[in-house]
C-alpha cells in the first residue's frame, strides 16, 4: 500500500524521533538516538521491517487526530460501531537538564461504549535487518514485560494489560476498552548490558510532557495573524533538535524519496551547518535565545581547531565522517537506493560561511551574551574564505555534478564579510576593518560582474550559465542589494516564469529527466517548499503583498492535518515528497510569516523595527 509521506505524525523526545501512521502504526523509529540505527522500518519497507501497531480490530482508520495544544502529544480518536477511544502517545521529552533513556508511550482510553483493541509490535534492529532475541518476565510491576536484545541494544516494553510474543515475532495484546477505562503501553530503550530500567509511570510522564511543550511554546514572541502554523513550526523545530549537545537535525528520516520511485533519497539525520545556522535564527527572531547558545557551543566543538577543515555537516555529536552506503530495505514506495550516512559532507558549500556567521552576528544583535571564542571563530573562518571564495563549489543544493562558481554561494561569501563589517562597524569587536571593506566590495563586484545576464535581467545559477535557481531570490534577503534594485525584481519575475510549477509553487533548479542535469542525477523532483516560502517574502519585499499573501495561504494549504511539511511538494501527483518533517521547510515557513508581519511600509522601502529580519539590508 502506498502510504503517503502527509499520513504520518511525528513524535519526539529531542534526541530521537518516530512517525505514526494515521492507522496507527508506528513506522519509523530510531533508537537510542537520531542518527541511530532503526528498530521500526516499516515506513522504508514492509510490516515484516519493524512496526507497532494499536488500534481498533477491524478499524483501518480513525476519526481524527491532533496534537494537544502546542505539544508533540499526539491523540487519535478512534469510533467504532460499539464505542470510541482515544490514544494518546508521546515521547517524554529530554531537554538537556533532565536527560534519560528515550521512551514511546502510547495510551488507551476508552471515551464511549467498548472496543476491542490490539496491538502488534516488531521490533527488527538495524534498519529491518536484525531479529532480536525475545524474553518474557512475570509481571514484575504488575506490568506485562518484554525485553528485546539485539547486540548492545536493548528494548524493554511494558504494558498494562497482558501481551505475548507470537511464533512469528510479533508481540501482541488483545483487549478490551470501556468507557472510561485505560491501557498504558511503554517502550524503553537500554543499553543491553545495563539492568532493566525502572517501570514507568505513563500518566505522570504525559503530564510532564504537557507542560515541558505548553512552556515551551508559551514564549514565543511571534504576534502576527499565522500563530497556529508558527508555533507548529517552531516545536517541531525544537523537537529536531538534539538537547544534550544543541545540534538540530535535518529531518529525523532518510530516505523519503524527493521523487516517488526515484533515486533522490538521502539521509538527513545530520547537523548541517546551513540549516541549523537558519533554524536557530528562526529561534532567536522568535525570543528563544538558549537554543541558539546551546548550537553556538555545539559549532565550537564541532568545527574544532582548524577552520581549514570546516566541514558543511557533522553527526548530532560533532562526529566528522558520515559515510553514505546503501542498505538493503525496500525503500518507500519503492524508491531506492535507502542510503544512510551522507556524501555531501565532504563538499565545499561556501555558503555556509555565510550562514554561520549571519547567525552568530543575528546572536549578537538580538542580546546573545558576546563569547570571545565564537568571535575568534568568525574571524578564522573569515580568513580561510578569503583563500576559497574564487574557487567553484558543490552550492547550497549539494549538487554531484560538477563544480560551479554558484552566485548564491558567492553572495553568502559577502554576507559573511558585511556581517563582520557591520560588527567591527558597531564597536563591539575588533578586526581589519578596511580589509574586510575591500573583500566584501571585491565579491560584490565579481557576482554582479559574473553571475548577472544584462540581457535577461535576471542573475543566474551560476557564472557563465544561463540556468535560474530560487537560491537567487535570497539576494534581497540578504542585503546583497536592495529589494528596489532592477536586477532584483528581474530576477524574482525570471524565477516566477521559468522556475514555477502549474500550481504555482517553486523548483529549485531546473532538472533534465532521463539525462543527468546540473545536479548529476537523473530524474525530477518535486517543489522545493524553502524556495517558494523564500518567493513569499520576495515578494513582500518588492511591495507585492497580495501575492505574496496568496502565495503563503496556499502554501500553508500543503501542511498535513498535523501542520508538518516534507522538504518538496508533487505537483503532479498532489503530495508530499522528500524527508519529513524536514527543518527547511519550517523555518522558511516562519521566516515568511514574520516578513508578512513586518511588510515594508512602501514597495521596498524596510522598516526600522524590520531589524530582526534583515540584518544585512537594514543598517
Ligand atoms: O539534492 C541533492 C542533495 O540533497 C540533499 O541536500 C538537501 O538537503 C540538505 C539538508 O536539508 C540541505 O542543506 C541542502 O540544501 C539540500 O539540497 C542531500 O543531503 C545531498 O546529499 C544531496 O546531494
Amino acid at each position: 500500500m502506498d502510504r503517503r509521506i502527509e499520513d504520518y505524525a511525528f513524535i519526539g523526545d529531542m534526541q530521537t524521533a518516530a512517525l505514526v501512521h494515521r492507522d496507527g502504526s508506528v513506522d519509523w523509529l530510531c533508537l537510542p538516538t537520531f542518527d541511530s540505527p532503526s528498530v521500526f522500518s516499516g515506513l522504508l519497507g514492509t510490516d515484516a521491517h519493524g512496526m507497532w501497531r494499536i488500534a481498533p480490530v477491524g478499524q483501518a482508520l480513525p476519526r481524527s487526530r491532533r496534537y494537544r495544544g502546542d505539544t508533540v502529544i499526539l491523540e487519535t480518536e478512534w469510533v467504532t460501531s460499539t464505542g470510541t477511544v482515544r490514544i494518546t502517545e508521546f515521547m517524554p521529552p529530554r531537554p538537556a537538564e533532565a536527560p534519560g533513556v528515550p521512551q514511546l508511550i502510547r495510551i488507551v482510553r476508552g471515551v464511549r461504549g467498548t472496543v476491542e483493541m490490539s496491538s502488534t509490535m516488531r521490533l527488527v534492529f538495524g534498519y529491518g535487518q536484525v531479529i532480536p532475541r525475545r524474553t518474557r518476565f512475570q509481571r514484575p510491576f504488575g506490568l506485562a514485560r518484554g525485553l528485546a536484545v539485539a547486540g548492545p541494544d536493548a528494548v524493554w516494553s511494558d504494558s498494562s494489560v497482558e501481551t505475548f510474543d507470537a511464533p512469528d515475532g510479533t508481540t501482541r495484546a488483545d483487549f478490551t476498552i470501556r468507557e472510561g477505562e485505560t491501557a498504558e503501553f511503554a517502550l524503553t530503550w537500554q543499553h543491553s548490558h545495563l539492568p532493566a530500567p525502572p517501570a514507568p509511570d505513563p500518566h505522570q510522564a504525559l503530564a510532564d510532557a504537557d507542560a515541558y511543550w505548553t512552556g515551551w511554546a508559551s514564549r514565543c514572541t511571534y504576534t502576527g495573524q499565522h500563530t497556529e502554523a508558527v508555533i507548529r513550526a517552531l516545536v517541531t523545530l525544537k523537537a529536531l533538535t538534539y538537547a544534550s549537545t544543541g545540534a538540530v537535525v535535518a529531518a529525523p528520516t532518510t530516505s523519503l524519496p524527493e521523487e516517488v520511485g526515484g533515486e533522490r533519497n538521502w539521509d538527513y539525520r545530520f547537523g548541517w551547518l546551513r540549516d541549523a545556522a537558519i533554524t536557530l535564527a528562526c529561534f532567536l527572531r522568535t525570543g528563544y535565545r538558549e537554543e541558539a547558545g546551546a548550537w553556538r557551543e555545539w559549532l565550537l566543538r564541532a568545527v574544532a581547531g582548524d577552520p581549514q577543515q570546516l566541514q558543511i555537516m557533522y553527526s548530532i555529536t560533532g562526529q566528522r565522517d558520515l559515510p553514505e552506503r546503501e542498505i538493503d530495505l525496500p525503500g518507500y514506495a519503492d524508491s531506492r537506493p535507502v542510503r544512510v550516512g551522507n556524501a555531501a559532507a565532504g563538499q565545499l558549500q561556501i555558503d555556509v560561511y555565510g550562514e554561520v556567521i549571519d547567525t552568530l552576528h543575528l546572536g549578537h544583535l538580538t542580546g546573545l551574551d558576546f563569547h570571545d571564542d565564537a568571535h575568534q571563530l568568525q574571524l578564522e573562518l573569515l580568513r580561510h574564505l578569503e583563500k576559497v571564495w574564487r574557487d567553484p563549489d558543490d552550492g547550497i543544493w549539494e549538487v554531484r555534478g560538477p563544480r560551479r562558481h554558484f552566485v548564491h554561494s558567492k553572495v553568502m561569501a559577502w554576507v559573511a564579510v558585511d556581517r563582520l563589517v557591520q560588527l567591527i562597524e558597531s564597536g563591539d569587536a575588533a578586526g581589519p576593518l578596511e580589509h574586510l571593506t575591500d573583500l566584501r566590495a571585491e565579491i560584490h563586484r565579481d557576482v554582479c560582474e559574473n553571475g548577472y545576464d544584462t540581457e535577461r535581467n535576471t542573475f543566474t545559477q551560476s557564472y557563465g550559465s544561463s540556468e535560474l535557481d530560487a537560491s537567487l531570490l535570497l539576494i534581497p534577503q540578504t542585503g546583497f542589494l536592495p529589494p528596489t534594485d532592477k536586477r532584483v525584481i528581474g530576477t524574482i519575475e525570471a524565477i516566477q516564469r521559468e522556475l514555477s510549477t502549474e500550481d504555482g509553487f517553486v523548483l529549485r533548479y531546473p532538472t533534465a529527466g532521463s539525462s543527468a542535469g546540473v545536479d548529476g542525477l537523473l530524474g525530477d523532483e518535486g517543489a522545493f517548499l524553502a524556495c517558494s516560502f523564500w518567493m513569499v517574502e520576495a515578494l513582500v519585499m518588492i511591495g507585492r503583498l497580495d501575492e505574496a499573501d496568496r502565495l503563503f495561504d496556499k502554501l500553508l494549504g500543503l501542511r498535513n492535518d498535523l501542520g508538518l511539511l516534507a522538504e518538496e511538494w508533487d505537483s503532479h501527483h498532489q503530495r508530499q515528497v522528500g524527508n519529513f518533517p524536514q527543518a527547511f521547510s519550517l523555518f522558511a515557513l516562519v521566516l515568511a510569516a514574520l516578513r508578512l508581519a513586518a511588510p515594508p511600509v512602501a514597495a521596498g522601502v524596510p522598516r526600522d523595527d524590520a531589524l530582526v529580519l534583515d540584518t544585512g539590508y537594514v543598517r
